[in-house]
C-alpha cells in the first residue's frame, strides 16, 4: 500500500493561503473543506475561493463538501478542476446519478459518511465511486479527538472492496495523526487526511513523511 497522505487546510492560515499551500508540496493531495453553515454548523468558503487555491496550489485538491444540496452545488467543484469531489451520502438526493455527473466532467467522485451513518448502504454501489470518506469526528471542526469506534465500518468496508475486486480509495478524515493513523491503516484505509497534525508541526514535509511511513508499516503488519 502506498498511503496518500492529504493536509487539511482547514488548519492552514486563511489569509496566508498561499504559503500554506506551498508548505505541503510534498503531500498527495491537498484537503478543502467546504462548509456552508447548515449541513455542519461552521462556515469556511465557497467555489470563488476554491478556484483561487485550484490556481494556486502545487498539489491536486482533494474537495470535501460538508454542504446542503451537493446535487446542486458538487459539479462547479469539479468544473474548476479539482481533482477530486467528495459530498456527503446524508445529504445527497441521487448518490448515483452525482457521482457519474463528477466523473463526466472528469473529477473523481468521493462520498463521505458521518460516524452515525452506517457505511453497508454503500456496498451496492460501491463502483459508482473513487472514494469512500469514513468521518473519524463528527464533521464541522478541526482539531477533534479521533473515533476509534469507526474502526469497524472502515474495516467492513475494505472487507467488502476487496471482495467485489474493487479499486476504491477508503479515506478516513478527523484526529489523524502519528498516534492514530496506525489503527486507520491496519483497518483498511489507504488515504489519510490531517489537518492539526501537519500544520501544527514545525517541520511539515518531516509530519508528511512520518505520518506515511506509520500508515505503510501499520498496513504491511495489518
Ligand atoms: O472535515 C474536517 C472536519 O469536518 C477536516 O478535514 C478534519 O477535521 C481535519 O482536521 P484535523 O486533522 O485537525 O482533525
Ligand atoms: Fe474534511
Amino acid at each position: 500500500m502506498n498511503p496518500r497522505i492529504n493536509p487539511s487546510i482547514l488548519a492552514a492560515d486563511f489569509v496566508n493561503m498561499q504559503a500554506d499551500l506551498a508548505r505541503i508540496a510534498t503531500a498527495d493531495f491537498a484537503h478543502v473543506d467546504v462548509m456552508d453553515n447548515h449541513f455542519v454548523p461552521n462556515l469556511t468558503f465557497g467555489p470563488q475561493m476554491v478556484e483561487r487555491i485550484q490556481a494556486t496550489s502545487p498539489i491536486p485538491l482533494d474537495v470535501h463538501l460538508m454542504i446542503t444540496d451537493p446535487d446542486r452545488w458538487a459539479p462547479g467543484y469539479a468544473e474548476l478542476g479539482a481533482a477530486s469531489v467528495t459530498f456527503h451520502l446524508e445529504a445527497a438526493a441521487d448518490p448515483v446519478a452525482l457521482a457519474r455527473r463528477l466523473r463526466s466532467i472528469g473529477s473523481r467522485a468521493g462520498v463521505a459518511v458521518k460516524p452515525g451513518t452506517a457505511g453497508d448502504a454503500l456496498y451496492e454501489i460501491l463502483d459508482e465511486f473513487d472514494q469512500i470518506l469514513v468521518m473519524t469526528v463528527e464533521p464541522g471542526f478541526g482539531g477533534q479527538s479521533f473515533m476509534p469506534e469507526m474502526m469497524p465500518k472502515l474495516r467492513a468496508l475494505r472487507e467488502e472492496a476487496t471482495r467485489r475486486g474493487s479499486d476504491v480509495w477508503l479515506q478516513v478524515d478527523g484526529g489523524i495523526s502519528e498516534a492514530t493513523i496506525a489503527q486507520a491503516a491496519e483497518a483498511g484505509a489507504d488515504t489519510f487526511v490531517a489537518g492539526s497534525a501537519v500544520y501544527g508541526a514545525d517541520d511539515i514535509a518531516a509530519a508528511v513523511t512520518g505520518l506515511r511511513q506509520r500508515a505503510r508499516a501499520a498496513s504491511l503488519e495489518g
